[in-house]
Parts: structure tokens; C-alpha cells; sequence
């Protein structure tokens, strides 16, 4: 399962601001990559949707209280947009995510490339590939979650909107709450245009406080879809049980 390089997509990923997102991703915990990806790209990833044969399961989420919509986890190999999305993407995100656990003093740390995290989470028995496509029709929700699949946890996730905003879809915005120790749960609306990512939190984030980082716990979801169809594509980098 090493992942195929799609070069264009990795030159575009390398070519992004890091030294700027890494600022923003300390900051708030979050951070939008501007068109990752183009209309076409986005629209052709979309349309794998329907094809059986690249995924190893199709949840509804309202059978499991999760929201209402639906989603599809694909299956080993990852189509090389995918794969080369999650290898990229990694690669930056690994020193991000390196920081973020010396600064909440957790132990695990994460090697510079992703196909040696993979290994190490296949070797902890988490061996199915959890990037996903999401489908949302008028009235479907995301709720509130983490995307936590055991104990290998990479703490940065990213979600890629495949859908024009006002064009294909209304409503439908990507949410963010923070809880932090002793205060009320903050919400933040990500903006995000047509092939725009936001990397965020999978679970919690270091914050700088007078008496030193505390961890504050972070949860994501999508509102409720007006009209239209909405569409995304779920990049999360440990694999899962
Ligand atoms: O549809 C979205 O924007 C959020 C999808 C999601 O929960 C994920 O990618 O983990
Ligand atoms: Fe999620």
C-alpha cells in the first residue's frame, strides 16, 4: 500500500506557504489551503463515488447517529490523487504534529514520511485505509465527532471541499468547536470555496496559557445542507482497526 505519487498535486502541496500555515494551525488549530485542488480535479474525484470497486465500506450515517448522509471509506490502493494527497500533505504536517505533542507532553512522536507512520500503524493492527468521500443531499448534517479509529493517532486531519459553495450546494459549512479546561465550547465556521482544504485538530491542540501550553479538546462537523448536493474528500492519516 505505498502510496502512488500524483506529482502535480505534490509540487502544488510543497509549493503552499508552510512556515504561515504552521503559524495559523498554532493559533487557532486550524488553517485553509487554497484551492488544493481545481474544479476538474475536485469534479472527477467526486465521480468515483459511485464505483464499487474502490471502497471497502458505505456508511449511512443516519444509521449510526452520526448525522444524516453518507460516506464511503476507500480501499487499498488509494486512486494516485488520494494516495498523493496523503503523502504530501503528511510530510508536512508531521513537524506540525511533532510540535504539537512535545507541547501537550505526549510521548509518541512521527516519523518525516508517511509510508513509515503507515507501517507503524499497520504494526499496531491498524491496517484499513480510512480516506473517505462524503456525500451530503438537502437536510444532511455532520455531527459533532472526532475521527478516532485506535490508539495510533495522528493529530492533524484534512477535509477537501469537492462542491462551489452557492453553485452546487447552500448551507452545509464545516464547524469546529474547542472546548477549553474550565470554559464554555467556542465555534468556528471555516470558509472554504471550491477545492479549498482545511487542516484541523483530529482531537486536541496545545494552547498557549500564563502558566504554560494546556491541551484543549477540538471536534468537527458539517451544518445542515440547504440545497443542493455537497461533496468532500476525508484525508486522515493513521489507518484504522
Ligand atoms: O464533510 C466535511 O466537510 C467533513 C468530513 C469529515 O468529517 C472528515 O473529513 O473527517
Ligand atoms: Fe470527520
Amino acid at each position: 500500500m505505498t502510496e502512488t505519487n500524483d506529482t502535480k498535486v505534490t509540487a502544488r502541496i510543497a509549493a503552499l506557504d508552510w512556515t504561515a500555515l504552521a503559524a495559523a494551525l498554532d493559533r487557532e488549530g486550524w488553517a485553509v489551503l487554497p484551492r488544493l485542488l481545481s474544479a476538474a480535479e475536485c469534479y472527477d474525484t467526486a465521480a468515483l463515488y459511485p464505483l464499487e470497486e474502490l471502497f471497502r465500506s458505505h456508511v449511512q450515517m443516519a444509521r449510526h447517529g452520526f448525522g444524516r448522509g453518507e460516506y464511503r471509506y476507500f480501499s487499498y490502493p488509494l486512486p494516485p490523487l488520494v494516495g498523493g494527497l496523503r503523502g504530501a500533505l503528511y510530510a508536512q504536517l508531521a513537524p506540525v504534529a511533532n510540535r504539537w505533542h512535545e507541547r501537550m507532553e505526549r510521548v509518541e512522536r512521527f516519523p518525516a514520511d508517511h509510508t513509515n507512520y503507515l507501517a507503524q500503524c499497520h504494526a499496531a493492527g491498524q491496517v484499513r485505509p480510512t480516506p473517505l468521500l462524503l456525500q451530503y443531499g438537502p437536510g444532511d448534517y455532520n455531527c459533532l465527532h472526532r475521527d478516532l479509529y485506535g490508539v495510533e493517532v495522528f493529530p492533524l486531519q484534512v477535509a477537501v471541499l469537492l462542491s462551489a459553495p452557492g453553485a452546487d450546494f447552500t448551507g452545509g459549512e464545516f464547524v469546529l468547536t474547542e472546548q477549553r479546561p474550565r470554559m464554555q465550547s467556542r465555534a468556528a465556521v471555516v470558509p472554504l470555496g471550491h477545492g479549498d482544504a482545511v487542516v484541523f485538530a483530529v482531537n486536541e491542540r496545545p494552547v498557549a496559557g500564563s502558566r504554560g501550553d494546556y491541551r484543549v479538546a477540538m471536534r468537527h462537523g458539517v451544518s445542515e445542507v440547504r440545497s443542493g448536493h455537497r461533496r468532500t474528500l476525508g484525508i486522515i492519516f493513521h489507518d484504522a482497526a
